[in-house]
């Protein structure tokens, strides 16, 4: 297949460069068989072109690495590219296992006890071969013209080697690639969307470079087409290509991928053509003022990800003070807190922050900015149920009666609010936020309006925003508020946003425990975990239904959702994990307890289900 540049169209000063892509094969490669070896040997040199100076990370102990961190972080997040010393490993790899739902997760660091890493670069450059071979497929470009995918990636130490990987495998099947460095999920998604030759947009495919909130050594892909997120089935088809793929690598087309990548790679900063998106959106709703924050104090805590950008391209430029904002700058190690909204620590780290600057309100973000949550000027959280109570009554305000869509570990309370005092409806549907968003998609489409799918975890998307799954937009729909309510000359800081949550119940006890199947365990009888935890959750169906204290959930789309005591409980089957997540709501710890000892009583029965966390609950 031919190289070729990027396509002679109007090219600005937005393209930083044409990137020198690490060519893949490396001296030292393990080889597992003859016959791999004999279609790699010839790579006595090192292949690498190098992207400069590089910190090699890979093959040193967390130890080493947390040191490093400390006194040189800037250096490991910018230039760690493991890909100089790590031998990738060309083992026999199980693809099928690095599917997470719909996004792709494995371990891309060594150093973690038990953790063998599975993303290597080779498995990377497949997998992006392969997604290549899905676009192509869909798209069905013409003979003279050529596809091209952005690339962005969190601030993760593998992110480096990985994004030079994924290039490779693009570059390699004869697209264009365009790298946009650190990233949001949602600005990648946003980029097939976007009409802008300048900045090389829309583009046919997008992947994403990140593994969320999980720790430092994991790493993931996520794949956007102008359609949205791609779906399970899709990324079981990808895996499975990818695999194929990876049988079939022969040293000469990893050199040929690595010498087009140096061709068909372009750099563009398009985190400035998005933000200045969320910029707009938010002047619009103020009526066109210039600086419509202006006189507000808020704090951001990017947790050390990808969402330091809000800060300094978000509200400052709208005319917010932002002073006092935390873990803005990416470190890949995430030595603050984990960035996760819907974690206690990160949340008390936002809340003293606000607290500490007398802001007006705290926002939070992940590690790709997909999941947010906020906290108001008093140290309100405003995050799981009470964010979703907040967006829906943003959103009810503009689409009176519509579907709220969210997860199914939503609160009894949240109905009531967005029911009662919203007089909106709520569809407690599936946990999952692609789940949410497909059933808020699918109700439209047979004619019930949804403008809001979000689930507890902080991910949301709006109608109105192409059903874009967008932490920063959700905190932009804040922002509208406050905005809007400072034009019209109220005075008074997040009340306004406070005021809009007035009435929603919180109970006093709100846990989450997570039971663990033993899948080596000689009850599971050789069958897989799934089918354990639906036989766990069929026996507890059995028993609650005969239990006159407890009532079944009318309507329940998974797990077996009981009220009583006042309260609630959902057992579930994880979505990726062998585990039965356990929630559980009540008005106080007493009632808490006889909702779990009903669970306890039934799974009691599952020697295979390890029930230490509920156990534990309900000693104390
Ligand atoms: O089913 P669980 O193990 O609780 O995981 C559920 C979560 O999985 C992933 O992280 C998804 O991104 C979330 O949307 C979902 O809520």
């Amino acid at each position: 297949m031919e190289t070729a540049s990027i396509p002679q169209r109007a090219v600005s000063g937005k393209i930083v460069q044409n990137v020198l892509i690490a060519q893949c094969c490396q001296k030292n490669r393990q080889f597992s068989t003859q016959s791999k070896r004999d279609r790699y040997a010839p790579t006595g040199r090192n292949l690498l072109s190098s992207q400069g100076g590089k910190l090699a990370c890979s093959g040193i102990s967390t130890m080493q690495l947390r040191n490093l961190s400390k006194f040189n972080r800037a250096t490991v997040y910018c230039n760690a590219a493991p890909s100089a010393t790590a031998p990738p490993s060309l083992e026999k790899v199980d693809f099928i296992k690095l599917q997470n739902g719909s996004d792709i997760r494995g371990v891309a660091v060594s150093g973690v006890e038990g953790e063998p890493v599975n993303l290597t670069e080779p498995v990377t450059e497949a997998i992006a071969a392969a997604f290549a071979a899905w676009l192509l497929e869909k798209k069905k470009p013409g003979a003279s013209s050529r596809l091209r995918v952005s690339i962005g990636h969190d601030s993760r130490i593998s992110a480096q080697k990985l994004q030079d990987a994924v290039s490779r495998g693009l570059a390699g099947a004869g697209l264009d690639v365009i790298q946009y460095g650190l990233a949001s999920t949602p600005a990648m998604f946003n980029s097939t969307l976007t009409e802008s030759d300048e900045f090389l947009c829309p583009v046919d495919g997008a992947i994403m470079i990140t593994a969320s909130h999980l720790p430092y050594n994991r790493n993931g892909l996520k794949f956007f087409t102008n359609a949205g997120g791609l779906g399970k089935p899709d990324i079981k088809d990808i895996l499975e290509r990818a695999a194929n793929i990876y049988n079939n690598f022969t040293v000469e087309d990893l050199i040929d991928a690595g010498k087009k990548a140096s061709l068909a790679v372009k750099r563009v900063d398009y985190m400035t053509v998005y933000t200045s998106g969320l910029v707009a959106a938010v002047r619009k709703a103020s009526g066109k003022i210039e600086k419509p924050l202006n006189g507000f104090h808020i704090v951001v805590d990017a947790g050390n990800g990808a969402g330091g950008f809000f800060a300094g391209k978000v509200l400052e430029p709208l005319g917010a003070a932002t002073s006092g904002s935390q873990f803005l700058e990416p470190d890949g190690l995430f030595p603050n807190h984990i960035p996760n909204p819907e974690d206690k620590v990160a949340m008390k780290a936002i809340t003293q922050a606000v607290l500490d600057n007398k802001a007006d309100l705290g926002i939070i973000f992940d590690t790709d900015v997909d999941r947010s949550a906020a906290v108001d000027s008093t140290g309100r959280e405003l995050n799981r149920n009470c964010l979703i109570a907040l967006m829906s009554a943003i959103v009810l305000e503009e689409h009176p009666g519509t579907t709220i869509v969210t997860d199914s570990v939503t609160s009894d309370g949240l109905t009531t609010f967005i029911e009662k005092k919203l007089g909106g409806k709520h569809h407690r549907f599936k946990r999952g936020y692609k789940n949410v968003i497909d059933e808020a998609i699918r109700l439209n489409s047979v004619g019930e309006e949804s403008h809001l799918a979000i689930e507890t975890s902080g991910h949301g998307a709006l109608k109105e925003n192409h059903w874009l799954d967008d932490g920063a937009y959700l905190m932009v729909k804040l922002l509208n508020k406050l905005a809007s309510a400072r034009a019209s000359g109220a005075e008074g800081g997040s009340k306004v946003l406070t005021d809009l949550v007035e009435g929603l119940q919180e109970p006093t006890v709100a846990v989450e425990l997570r039971l663990k199947i033993d899948q080596n365990h000689a009850d599971l009888k050789g069958g897989s975990f799934r089918e354990y935890g639906e036989a766990v959750l069929k026996h507890l169906k059995n028993i609650t239904d005969s239990d006159p204290k407890l009532q079944k959930a009318p309507v329940n789309y998974e797990g077996v959702r009981v009220s009583g005591y006042g309260g609630w409980f959902l057992l579930r089957l994880s979505l990726h994990d062998p585990v039965l997540p356990l929630n559980i709501e009540a008005p106080s710890n007493d009632d808490a307890v006889k909702l779990g000892l009903a669970v306890l009583a039934a799974v009691n029965d599952f020697p295979a289900l390890d029930t230490s966390a509920l156990d534990k609950f309900l000693q104390v």
